[in-house]
Formats: structure tokens, C-alpha cells, sequence
């Protein structure tokens, strides 16, 4: 049972945000959204050509809007992107409007998860692991700042690591 209005899932590129969060809500029979493709449907392009013609600023601004629309609604589990608690606003609805679910993940982990990837702005271009770390370097502190938990992601596929998370949420919500 979930006695939290939302579910919220920060973490790392290829932490598992999408793919975790799609199962979660599945389990616990709640609606899922994943803010990146909701910004992606509502102005018809992929982020990738967003950040390419418009910019990164025009994505975090749309981004930052999605987050305060779609955070309103109650009962819902949001996957955020891997940038959003970058801003004080996004952090600040993060932690008043649900719980939060950090999803840890090791760069070693994220490049091989990611290898085939080609769509992920932030880490397009050459040196990945040079990339991943500084990101992980700026960013795994301010999730865990924000994160009521922390799900650390193992070397195993989303099968297993399912009941993991489920075990983790289901102790948390007891003790809430
Ligand atoms: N244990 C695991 N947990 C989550 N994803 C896994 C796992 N094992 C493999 N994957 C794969 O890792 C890839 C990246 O996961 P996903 O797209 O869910 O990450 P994300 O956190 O949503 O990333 P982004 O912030 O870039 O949107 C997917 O192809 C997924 O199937
Ligand atoms: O790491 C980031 O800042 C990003 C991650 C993705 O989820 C997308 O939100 C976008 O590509 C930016
Ligand atoms: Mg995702």
C-alpha cells in the first residue's frame, strides 16, 4: 500500500527510472509517467533534437513546467529525468509533493547498460565514462539530498531487480 500521494524515481542516466518506475507502477496498479516523453509528446520532437534546435535552457524550462503540471496529480509514479533536481524549484515539489526514490547506479553499470544508446544528449560525444563521472561527480549528492530512499542497482536485469525495489517501497511505507 502506498500512503504517499506520489511516487517520485530521481537518479542517474540509465539508473533504471523508465524501466523500474514502468514496473513499480505496474505493481502497485498506479499510473505511470515518465517526464521526458511526456515533454517529448507534447512538442513533438525527440530531447535530442530539442536540445539540438533549442537549446538546453528551452528543454530545463519545459521541464521544470511538466514537473509542477504532472506533480499536482495524486497517486502517480513520476520518473523524473536525470537533470531535473539540478534546479532549487523542481527539488522543492520533489520533496513537498510525494516520496522520493533514489535509484544509485555505478558508472561501470551505466556503460554497460547504455552501450547501444545513441539518444541521450548528455552524454553523446566522445569519453562516456569521462562524462558519466562528472555527472555522478555534480549530481549523486543532490539526489540523495532530495531521495526518502535510495535503491542501489546491482548488475542484474530489471526481473530481479524488481522485487527488490518492491521490498524496499514496502518496508518504507510500513514504517511511514
Ligand atoms: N537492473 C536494471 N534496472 C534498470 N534498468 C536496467 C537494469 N538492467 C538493465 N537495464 C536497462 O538499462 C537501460 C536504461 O534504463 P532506463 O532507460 O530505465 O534508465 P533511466 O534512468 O530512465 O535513464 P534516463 O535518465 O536517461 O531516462 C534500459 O535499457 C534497461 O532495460
Ligand atoms: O542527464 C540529463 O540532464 C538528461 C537526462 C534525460 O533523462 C533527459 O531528461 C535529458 O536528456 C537530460
Ligand atoms: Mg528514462
Amino acid at each position: 500500500m502506498n500512503p504517499s500521494p506520489n511516487l517520485f524515481l530521481v537518479g542517474p542516466t540509465g539508473a533504471g527510472k523508465t524501466t523500474i518506475g514502468q514496473r513499480l507502477a505496474a505493481h502497485y496498479g498506479l499510473p505511470f509517467v515518465d517526464l521526458d516523453v511526456e515533454i517529448e509528446k507534447r512538442h513533438g520532437m525527440s530531447i535530442a533534437s530539442m536540445f539540438e534546435r533549442e537549446g538546453e535552457a528551452t528543454f530545463r524550462a519545459r521541464e521544470s513546467a511538466h514537473l509542477d503540471e504532472f506533480s499536482l496529480r495524486q497517486g502517480i509514479v513520476l520518473a523524473t529525468g536525470a537533470g531535473a533536481v539540478m534546479a532549487g524549484a523542481n527539488r522543492e515539489i520533489l520533496m513537498t509533493r510525494g516520496a522520493v526514490l533514489m535509484l544509485a547506479v555505478e558508472v561501470d553499470e551505466q556503460l554497460d547498460r547504455l552501450q547501444h544508446d545513441t539518444a541521450r544528449p548528455m552524454i553523446a560525444g566522445g569519453d562516456r565514462r569521462g562524462r558519466l563521472e562528472a555527472l555522478a561527480d555534480a549530481r549523486n549528492h543532490v539526489y540523495e539530498e532530495v531521495a526518502d530512499l535510495i535503491f542501489r542497482g546491482r548488475h542484474e536485469g530489471p526481473d530481479d531487480a524488481l522485487p527488490r525495489a518492491v521490498a524496499l517501497l514496502d518496508r518504507h511505507w510500513r514504517r511511514a
